[in-house]
């Protein structure tokens, strides 16, 4: 049964960090202006938003130097508004998180992962609202034996984990802005490293629900995910030649 009625009280926004320089992109563009076809990474993942039906509002986080987003038309649509991001992903989340109100639900989505579909956006959002008090995560079961490497940095393998509890987390991630806002401050505040929204909600106690998604929703963050991203875009016939 959809608990997306329990919307009505509440409204769901999302938040989308784009304030990376995508260092490890070897990139002289920052990875989400580098185009797939006609469209820039930034405009699939924007258009993936744009077009679920529940969110009213997309903060776009932009370093404080981007001159490409205006020029992208997806810039003036009345669902679009701009802030600007910090030194870490969390900072930049923080400051999107200050643009809304404290008792909405908030996606926050990488501009980096093009390749998510309304079906995984929809399973997180009815998951989420029926346990409203921990939020929750899009993620991906490990399926590869992990290892955990010697701490001398020799790469050597050090011991092998139980893959059985392991995902990996991706996005979107939904929290109450409030919490998310107070949690993640508070993380920032005392110097912690934050990589995800969930990090800073599992340090307030909190104990936020996995939910599984495709394994094409990746991030991209080196060269050799273009072209994955590319193809699977094309596999859900959204790329734009
Ligand atoms: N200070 C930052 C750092 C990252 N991001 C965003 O967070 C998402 C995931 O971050 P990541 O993949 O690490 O992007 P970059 O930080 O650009 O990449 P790198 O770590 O290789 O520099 C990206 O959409 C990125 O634009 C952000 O808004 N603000
Ligand atoms: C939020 C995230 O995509 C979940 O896997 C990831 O932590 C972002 O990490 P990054 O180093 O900022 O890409």
């Amino acid at each position: 049964m959809s608990m997306i009625k329990n919307l009505e009280k509440t409204k769901l926004m999302a938040i989308v960090p784009a304030a990376g320089i995508g260092t490890r992109m070897n990139s002289p563009i920052a990875k989400q202006y580098i185009k797939l076809g006609s469209l820039t990474v930034l405009e699939y993942t924007l258009d993936k938003l744009l077009t679920f039906p529940l969110i009213e509002k997309i903060i776009v986080v932009l370093h404080p130097n981007d001159s490409y987003f205006q020029n992208l038309s997806v810039s003036n649509h009345k669902k679009i508004h701009i802030t600007y991001g910090g030194e870490n992903r969390s900072d930049s989340v923080l400051a999107g998180l200050k643009l809304l109100d404290n008792h909405d639900w908030v996606l926050v989505h990488d501009a980096a992962r093009p390749c998510i579909l309304h079906s995984d956006i929809n399973k997180l959002v009815n998951q989420v609202l029926i346990d409203e008090q921990n939020g929750g995560i899009l993620a991906t079961k490990v399926t590869d034996t992990i290892k955990r490497s010697s701490i001398d940095k020799n790469n050597y393998i050090a011991e092998t984990c139980d893959r059985s509890l392991l995902w990996a987390a991706a996005t979107p991630q939904m929290f109450k802005v409030q919490e998310l806002r107070d949690n993640l401050s508070r993380a920032i505040t005392l110097g912690l490293t934050i990589t995800d929204e969930a990090s800073a909600m599992e340090l307030a106690g909190k104990f936020p629900k996995l939910i599984e998604c495709r394994r094409d929703n990746i991030k991209i963050t080196r060269q050799e995910d273009l072209a994955l991203a590319a193809f699977f875009l094309k596999e859900q016939g959204y790329y734009q030649e």
